[in-house]
């Protein structure tokens, strides 16, 4: 009901005359906290991740990461601060901003006792898909990740590898505009590492989908994405990874990486 009362499309019209409008960014943070009991997980962090691209959420054990994630995905309501997805704002506009999402979380989370196709169908369903439509999108989504032939496989018998794929399929089913992935490839081999980072780097290419991937591997980014670093619940950087080398004055991402999270909060 109270969606009701708020315009349909987000504040982005462009003016007919003067600047070009700035594209509304795929997620926009702004003055987030959260604490858990005294801890503050969260200090005021704000930044924004651009409607298409790869950006790199980088931190530490502890830097605030999975908390994050569980803000935008409303595991927990933000009590403070701003969520907004694709201009849509989490707490106002629930369901035009959850609908725009698409999300791997840390721990797997498909039933090992059901078929890929019948997790992928109850994904779905809780999305209000209609199951011819669901079932056309599974058959595509299997076969960009190779695992067309293994639909009707229960979930068990797949590698950890092949399990994240699904994930990854089953978070893309109703078209989602933003993939949130929250340290994807941890327990995986390097060549499964190296498999799914490479297919959603292409998922990003060719889908026009904007990607915000949560890791403290340092070897994951590249000099084309964008990064935002995290350490100890507040933002030490954000930006192209050029200028975030730039502002550690480091040659490199990991130099750099470790120039803004040595040592307590700054002031
Ligand atoms: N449910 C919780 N109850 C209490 N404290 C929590 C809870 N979840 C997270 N924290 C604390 O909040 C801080 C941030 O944790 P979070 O899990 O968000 O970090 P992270 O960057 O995802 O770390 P990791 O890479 O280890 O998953 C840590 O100090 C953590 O101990």
């Amino acid at each position: 009901m109270y969606e009701a009362a708020i315009p349909a499309d987000p504040p982005s019209i462009p003016a007919i005359h003067g600047p070009p409008a700035q594209a509304v960014p795929a997620l926009a943070v702004e003055e987030l906290s959260h604490s858990f009991g005294k801890r503050m997980a969260l200090d005021h962090v704000s930044f924004a991740v651009p409607p298409a691209g790869f950006t790199m959420l980088l931190g530490l054990n502890g830097a605030g990461k999975t908390t994050l994630f569980s803000l935008i995905t409303r595991l927990y309501s933000n009590r403070s601060g701003a969520i907004r997805i694709f201009g849509f704002d989490l707490r106002r506009q629930p369901t035009r901003a959850l609908e725009r999402i698409g999300v791997v979380f840390q721990q797997p989370t498909l039933d090992l006792d059901l078929t890929v196709r019948q997790n992928l169908r109850y994904h779905g369903g809780l999305h209000g898909m209609a199951p011819s439509d669901c079932e056309a999108r599974a058959r595509e989504e299997l076969e960009r990740i190779g695992l067309a032939d293994r639909a009707d496989d229960r979930v068990r018998a797949l590698s950890g590898g092949q399990r994240r794929r699904v994930e990854i399929a089953r978070a893309l089913l109703h078209r989602p505009k933003l993939l949130l992935l929250d340290e994807p490839t941890v327990g995986l081999d390097t060549e499964s590492r190296r498999h799914i980072l490479d297919h959603v780097r292409a998922l990003c290419r060719g889908q026009d989908l904007a990607v915000l991937w949560a890791t403290h591997l340092m070897d994951e980014a590249t000099d084309e994405d964008s990064v935002v670093v995290l350490h100890q619940g507040r933002l030490r950087a954000s930006g192209t990874v050029r200028a975030v080398r730039a502002e550690a004055g480091a040659a490199t991402l990991p130099a750099a990486f470790a120039a803004l999270t040595t040592g307590e909060r700054r002031p």
